[in-house]
């Protein structure tokens, strides 16, 4: 088996969801496609909600500054003028979201709207997150020898929670530290990276984080955390210089930590 050392000053692993904790399968076939076929029923459902409305400015918010793209999708202000009117509104959310979702956007107002629609379907039982086989127990042997462990995805907290708390490994949120989202900022972004550090309180270089996409990995590294890049069945694939440059792992067994027996 292949073993990747990991440097004595990490005390912190951040871990990815999609393609790295998680098969993209999962994602693109199970939590995706719930969207698209429930959000126009939920928007009809929960419309008068606070929270509803709530996801519904920031997704007009982000449609205002998405309006120079192709295909952009414009969401109108509500004028309030009667039943074809907010039919029409909710259309227009509708095909805004089909639309981010058909370029697998990562916006913050994609990503909370998903997050409430999910809590129901995990919350009733009807959805159980999916991890790799080597997630958990590997995990479980991190935090025995002392590592903190944390999630960075581009999911909403909300929806990275309801993952962890509904999995077919069980309620495994006690496993996480803590968790992040686009909220601190994006992925491809090195000042996220330093955000996240300064938000745990440790240095970037106290950090592994764990990817599956390597522009994530490359940002991460800019700001001087350790980067390992996670192949896994589905994942996309990695040029030869890729696989050159990064340090590769296909299963988080593959980590060897110093401090561990
Ligand atoms: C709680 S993760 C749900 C999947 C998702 O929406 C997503 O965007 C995953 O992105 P990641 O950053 O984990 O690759
Ligand atoms: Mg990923």
């Amino acid at each position: 088996m292949v073993v990747l050392s990991v440097p004595a000053e990490v005390t912190v692993i951040l871990l990815d969801i999609e393609g790295t904790t998680t098969p993209i399968a999962f994602v693109k076939d199970i939590l995706f496609p719930y969207i698209e076929e429930n959000v126009k029923e939920y928007l009809q459902t929960h419309w008068e909600e606070e929270e509803c409305q709530q996801d519904v400015s920031l997704l007009r918010k982000q449609a205002e500054e998405d309006a120079h793209l192709d295909g952009a999708v414009p969401i109108p202000a509500a004028s309030g003028n009667g039943v074809d009117d907010l039919q029409q509104m909710i259309q227009a959310v509708v095909d805004n979201v089909c639309w981010q979702m058909s370029l697998d956007r990562k916006t913050t107002a994609l990503k909370q709207l998903q997050g409430h629609m999910w809590r129901a379907a995990f919350t009733a039982g009807r959805m159980k997150a999916e991890f790799f086989a080597d997630v958990v127990p590997a995990v479980r042997k991190w935090r025995e020898a002392g590592m903190k462990v944390y999630i960075y995805s581009s999911g909403s907290v909300e929806a990275q929670k309801l993952l962890f708390g509904h999995s077919t490994e069980g309620d495994i949120l006690e496993l996480v530290d803590g968790h992040f989202d686009t909220k601190i900022g994006c992925k491809v972004e090195s000042e996220s990276y330093r955000k996240i550090a300064d938000s745990i309180g440790c240095s970037t270089n106290n950090m592994l984080f764990l990817t599956d996409v390597t522009r994530e990995a490359s940002a991460a590294e800019e700001a001087d955390v350790h980067v390992a890049v996670v192949v896994r069945p589905g994942n996309a694939g990695l040029t030869d210089d890729e696989k050159t440059y990064y340090s590769l792992i296909t299963s988080f067994s593959e980590l060897y930590l110093p401090s561990s027996t």
